[in-house]
């Protein structure tokens, strides 16, 4: 497996691999569990070679977020992804990727990249975007990898290669759960044991929303946002940010309950920021993620 540091190594190696080769790219920002495996082992089975970047992207956090203590152990991810039988795997620097000289932006407008978190994170969407795009051009792969577990993320980069007409195509892959159905996420470290039981009430939630979509509230989206808040309310160890029902394209809040519909949840437990979300797909089927097995 090739660790690569640079863009003019990546372009090297990139152009020795035969011109028919099919690449596939998964950007991560590294401490690595089931979610991220799922998407290499998915880019594994489609393609060539593989690529994995691993780069906790500075521009995407907020000048009161966790960039400095954001989880980071790359002995241990190198490790699992040349077990995954990964070919290469990018982890710039910061100043690989933002040298004194860059000034070119890319900015997503309207209210996918301004509400639910783009409201709560102002200036995230302007950072992955910027971040994807770079690596997209890069690495130059056929196909990208991304977890629905961020699923305004998703729709964000869908647009960019909509808008931008980018010769890449996108699988999403759906959100891996532990056994108690929390979402996996390298954050999920920052609880402590009390903590990481009260986190599944992101999950709860969810689950009681699509609960109440599927027995039928009187008042639509505003009942099933009411039901998602007060289970959050009921974990003292958790604190709201938003729980939302919205399309799941576009971002706009959805007036009236149909399909497709997004339920999203973002809370602070303890120190950890976590977000999550189910689907309710356009055939009226729910997409909830896999739940791994405790074994
Ligand atoms: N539980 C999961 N299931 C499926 N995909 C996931 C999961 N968690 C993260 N991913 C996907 O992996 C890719 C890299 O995500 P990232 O490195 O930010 O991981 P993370 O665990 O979500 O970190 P964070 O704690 O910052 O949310 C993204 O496309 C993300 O959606
Ligand atoms: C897509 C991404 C790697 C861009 O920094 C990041 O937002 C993430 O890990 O989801
Ligand atoms: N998984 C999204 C990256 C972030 O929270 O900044």
């Amino acid at each position: 497996m090739d660790i690569i540091t640079t863009v003019r190594e990546m372009r090297r190696l990139r152009s020795s691999w035969p011109a028919l080769s099919s690449v596939g790219l998964v950007p991560t920002m590294g401490y690595l569990h089931e979610g991220h495996l799922s998407l290499v082992r998915r880019a594994r089975a489609e393609n060539d070679k593989v690529v994995v970047s691993i780069f906790v992207n500075p521009i995407q956090f907020g000048a009161h977020e966790d960039l400095e203590r954001y989880p980071r152990d790359l002995p241990r991810d190198l490790h699992l992804l040349e077990e995954s039988g990964v070919d290469a795997v990018l982890v710039p620097t910061a100043s690989e990727m933002y040298p004194p000289t860059f000034i070119t932006y890319v900015e997503p407008s309207g209210p996918l990249s301004s509400e639910a978190e783009g409201a709560s994170r102002p200036g995230h969407f302007r950072g992955v975007a910027t971040v994807v795009l770079k690596l997209f051009n890069i690495v130059q792969p056929q196909r990208a990898y991304f977890g629905q577990k961020d699923a305004q993320q998703v729709a964000v980069i869908k647009a960019l290669v909509a808008d931008l007409n980018l010769p890449v195509e996108l699988s999403i892959m759906p959100t891996v759960r532990e056994p108690d159905g929390l979402a996996m996420s390298s954050r999920n470290s920052y609880l402590s044991p009390e903590g990481r039981r009260a986190a599944t009430v992101l999950y709860r939630a969810l689950l009681a929303g699509k609960a109440a979509c599927e027995q039928g509230v009187s008042d639509g989206p505003a009942g099933v946002i009411r039901v998602m808040r007060d289970v959050v309310a009921s974990e003292p160890l958790a604190r709201l940010e938003y729980a939302d029902v919205r399309d799941p394209e576009t971002f706009q809040p959805l007036e009236t309950l149909r399909a497709p519909a997004l339920l999203l949840i973002a809370a602070f437990v303890e120190a950890a920021r976590l977000i999550d979300n189910i689907l309710l797909r356009p055939d009226g089927s729910w997409e909830t993620g896999l739940i791994v097995s405790s074994s």
